[in-house]
């Protein structure tokens, strides 16, 4: 029977069943960081339990970090218990981590791919809902709780329920201003935060191809914010290129070996799925969210919606509840809203090619007058890069923050946050209310329209039109 690579990767994976729904699978990569990991080790400390891989295991510091000192004690207590827990743990049971002062460190969802530790074909999890981001190179990658974290040092295993499959073919191409953060925005604007619930989705289509590993890691990673396990990309020759001589990328036969087996890594021909989606890339346009969900969000050219005119009545009252805690109105242009705030960074967006992409939009101009535009690389890999490229001095000629790798203004878990009532252009994958910070609200936008934002203090409309 055809299968699709879920399937396969699923096989590949599959240790034994354990009831009809239910199957153990073997897990090749665990990647950990300091918000859900000190549970997890101190159980297995009570146990009296090893960790069964190592070798397997990788750990960072992002969620909590500073990005403005490189030092634990410019966190909050709470950050720096979790922090040195971390580092303690990883000490304890022979974890190799990317310490703030490591030249490696970085965003967990960023560390991975751009060392070489996410392969094709691999199960990769983290207690992290984020870890879709890894489904871009052909895995099999999804968040797990703190007690699967345990489960998974304990012995590189763990029991899942089989997922349902889905493909989302974006067909033809997109225009160049559109991006892989409009394409992510105009799937969940089309499917819904639910739409991929106890889903697996395989995105296809020529306008994925298309994208570079950043794009496609942009994607994969927002799969979660439309309920997906997780979602992820056929590997390619693009693959094979970003990944050959990565730090633990295989080397000499073994890459050749490598090779040979991620290029049977795709869905047979007639392979079914579940369920299916198809958008045009064409009729994409730069999106941005008005509300707070990932959901409610528009083409960048359009009215913020009315929720009279919505006939289901649950979605009306979130769009109305949404509206009151966004300080906005029905009908109101999403390019007349003014923010306080730019933020350019998280696991969605803070790869070289977003900061690029912003430099190239903030190049010679400056940020509009009261507009605070922070700059967060997600690693410090992309960092260096960034300057040795000379992007930092674009960033800071223009008026914005450079600052050190972390997860930084995504999520309030840091000293980056937004003020009650600020409103933020910002890069990152989650709207919720005040999930910048407490009466923060949130855009979701791509780095380039982040970026003119920053100059023009609006969600402005890229100068590229789409479309044209
Ligand atoms: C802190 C962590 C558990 C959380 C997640 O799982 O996603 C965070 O990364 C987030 O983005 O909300
Ligand atoms: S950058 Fe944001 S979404 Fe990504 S792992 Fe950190 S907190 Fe979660």
């Amino acid at each position: 029977m055809p299968q699709t690579l879920i399937e396969k990767l699923w096989q590949q994976h599959k240790v034994t069943a354990l009831n009809a729904t239910t199957d153990l699978l073997f897990i090749d990569r665990h990647l950990v960081h300091e918000v859900t990991s000190p549970q997890a080790f101190s159980g297995l400390r009570a146990a009296n339990r090893k960790v069964r891989h190592p070798e397997r295991t990788i750990a960072t510091m992002d969620h909590n970090v500073s990005t403005r000192v490189r030092s634990f004690d410019a966190a909050s207590k709470v950050a720096q218990t979790q922090l040195s827990a971390l580092a303690q743990n990883c000490e304890e049971f022979g974890i190799e981590l990317f310490d703030l002062n490591h030249d490696r460190q970085g965003i967990v969802h960023v560390v991975g791919p751009e060392q070489g530790l996410t392969l094709p074909g691999h199960t990769i999890v983290c207690g992290d809902s984020h870890t879709s981001t890894h489904g871009a190179f052909g895995a099999l990658a999804f968040g797990i709780g703190t007690s699967e974290v345990e489960h998974v040092l304990a012995t590189q295993t763990l029991p899942q329920k089989k997922p349902k499959t889905m493909k989302v073919e974006v067909k033809g191409h997109t225009h160049p201003a559109v991006t892989a953060k409009d394409i992510a925005l105009a799937i969940i604007g089309k499917v819904g935060t639910a739409g991929g619930t106890g889903h697996v989705i395989e995105y296809t289509g020529e306008a994925i191809t298309a994208l570079s590993m950043e794009g496609r890691m942009t994607l994969c990673n927002m799969s979660i914010e439309m309920g997906a396990k997780a979602g992820l990309v056929a590997p390619d020759e693009e693959t094979f290129n970003y990944l050959k001589n990565r730090p633990y990328s295989p080397r000499g036969a073994d890459w050749q070996d490598a090779l040979t087996f991620w290029r049977t890594l795709k869905s047979d021909k007639d392979a079914q799925f579940d369920t299916l989606v198809e958008l045009n890339g064409a009729d994409i346009k730069p999106m941005s969210t008005w509300g707070t969900s990932p959901e409610q969000v528009i083409a960048i050219d359009q009215n913020i919606p009315d929720p009279n005119q919505e006939d289901n009545l649950v979605k009306a009252d979130a769009m109305r509840a949404a509206l009151n805690y966004m300080g906005l109105k029905a009908g109101q242009a999403l390019s007349d809203i003014e923010i306080d705030v730019v933020f350019i960074g998280s696991c969605t967006n803070s790869r070289i090619e977003d900061l690029r992409s912003a430099a190239s939009v903030l190049q010679g101009k400056h940020v509009a007058t009261g507009v605070q535009a922070l700059i967060v690389p997600g690693s410090m890999p992309v960092k260096q890069q960034a300057e040795a490229e000379g992007l930092d001095q674009i960033f800071i000629a223009a008026g914005c923050e450079w600052r050190e790798p972390g997860c930084s203004m995504c999520l309030a878990m840091n000293d980056d946050r937004l003020g009650s009532g600020q409103r933020c252009a910002s890069t990152s994958n989650r709207n919720f209310e005040g999930r910048q910070g407490q009466g923060g609200r949130t855009h979701l936008v791509s780095p380039l329209m982040a970026a003119h934002a920053a100059i023009t203090g609006k969600l402005a409309l890229a100068t590229t039109q789409p479309n044209q």
